[in-house]
């Protein structure tokens, strides 16, 4: 679990049981401030708009917005007993349709509400509210529904009004969600997941008087450190390999103690490497060498220096301690069969269709390079340890590559 999701799942534990008394303890001891609370969400949502607009972040702004329509729709329609037929079939579809509309709008290509492009999510949202308010004007079907629902409608032991219909379509729609952010790792598939759950408690708590508001005041508040956390990693995390980049690597150095050691290295021949196959194939590689390189063992952090250079950063260590580390990353590596599409020069070619062999991809060595240096006297600052790691890695190229050099200082 990454270090986001962990600061997001500690502001859950806070937030939901926050949300779930909140509204209890405002009607029973501060009944004037109920309004407050009422109003709560417009503000927490519209902040992360806000947010979202400033870091751009289309996708996240559109599922903003349909937080907003789902609350401005609960507090105007839904405010009277389930026994109502009307409010029931609303309560039906807003509870069947936000979710839908959630993972739809996560399908869609990351474009804001402002630009061009943006038309399909605003189609879906406003094709969406025109086929409810459609919907909702079929009395007929509003008391057929009721009438079919009603036997089967309270199932929670009288506990809460939802139906467990509908709470299990929200629940498996959160789950395909969160499913989606397991494998892809994008924001918005999370604040998927977090408003299918929202809709969850605020049907599943329906009875309880200010359960949307406080409900859907902590969604916009978790929505806004989303966009917060995502503004975050576009600053510092590398755009091709996901790795924290230099800007990272530049904050980690100014927080270093005193002791500490530093490896940069260098993928082996990488010019000749993008000749053969291509950048794109170059790019793939990076990728893979950055994520082979970040199981560094010893409490290691791994950092894109630039280029297809990498520094590897021990905190608290000597180089004596982490030279095994390094050679255990370098030896796996080396040994490494990385499969590579050859779309470069040889893509047509006979030579590229038997560089590839049957399954389309050829397995390529690629070997680093590393030097290795530590706080000194001769280096008493980040930035000459740098210089000396450097200076030991031209060492390790001259010497033949695919080894570890040792500054001489350390
Ligand atoms: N595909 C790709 N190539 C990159 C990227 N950044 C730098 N390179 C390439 O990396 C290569 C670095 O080449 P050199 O510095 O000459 O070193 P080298 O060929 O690796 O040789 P040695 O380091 O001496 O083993 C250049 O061809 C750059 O274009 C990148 O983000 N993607």
């Amino acid at each position: 679990m990454s270090v986001s999701d962990r600061t997001l799942l500690v502001l859950l534990l806070l937030l939901c049981p926050a949300a779930l008394w909140l509204p209890g303890l405002t009607v029973m001891y501060y009944p004037e401030q109920v309004f407050l609370l009422q109003r709560l969400p417009w503000v927490t949502l519209a902040a992360a708009l806000l947010l979202s607009q400033v870091y751009q972040q289309g996708r996240l702004s559109f599922l903003v917005i349909l937080s907003s329509l789902m609350y401005g729709l609960i507090q105007l329609r839904l405010q009277s007993s389930l026994s109502v037929p009307q409010t029931e079939l609303e309560f039906w579809l807003m509870g069947l349709l936000g979710p839908a509309i959630a993972l739809g709008l996560v399908a869609l290509p990351d474009q804001g509400p402002f630009h061009r492009k943006g038309w399909l999510a605003w189609a879906l949202l406003l094709g969406s509210l025109a086929l409810l308010a459609g919907l909702t004007q079929a009395t007929e079907l509003s008391l057929a529904l009721h009438e079919w629902m009603r036997p089967r409608a309270f199932l929670f032991w009288q506990m809460s009004p939802a139906p467990l219909l509908l709470v299990l379509w929200q629940l498996m729609f959160a789950c395909a969600a969160w499913l989606l952010y397991l494998y892809r790792g994008h924001s918005g598939d999370m604040a998927a997941m977090l408003i299918c759950a929202s809709l969850m408690l605020v049907a599943l708590g329906f009875a309880r008087p200010l359960i949307a508001a406080s409900v859907f005041a902590a969604l916009g508040i978790v929505l806004f450190v989303l966009v917060l956390q995502h503004g975050h990693q576009i600053a510092f995390l590398d755009d091709l390999t996901g790795i924290p980049g230099r800007r990272a690597l530049n904050l980690a150095l100014q927080r270093l103690g005193r002791r500490y050691t530093l490896a940069m290295t260098d993928i082996d021949h990488f010019k000749s490497f993008n000749d053969t196959y291509g950048h794109d194939v170059g790019d793939e590689v990076l990728k893979l060498v950055a994520a082979r390189l970040s199981r560094v063992r010893g409490g290691a952090q791994v950092y894109r220096y630039g280029g297809e250079e990498f520094t590897i950063v021990f905190a608290g260590k000597q180089p004596k301690q982490c030279k095994a580390y390094l050679e255990a990353i370098r030896q796996d590596i080396a040994e490494y069969p990385f499969s590579v599409r050859a779309h470069g020069r040889d893509e047509d070619s006979e030579r590229g269709r038997r560089k590839r062999g049957k399954g389309g991809g050829e397995s390529v060595q690629i070997t680093l390079s590393f030097g290795v240096a530590c706080r000194s006297s001769a280096a008493p600052v980040p930035e000459r340890v740098i210089k000396a790691a450097d200076t030991a890695l031209y060492a390790a190229k001259k010497a033949g590559r695919n080894c570890i050099r040792m500054a001489r200082a350390s």
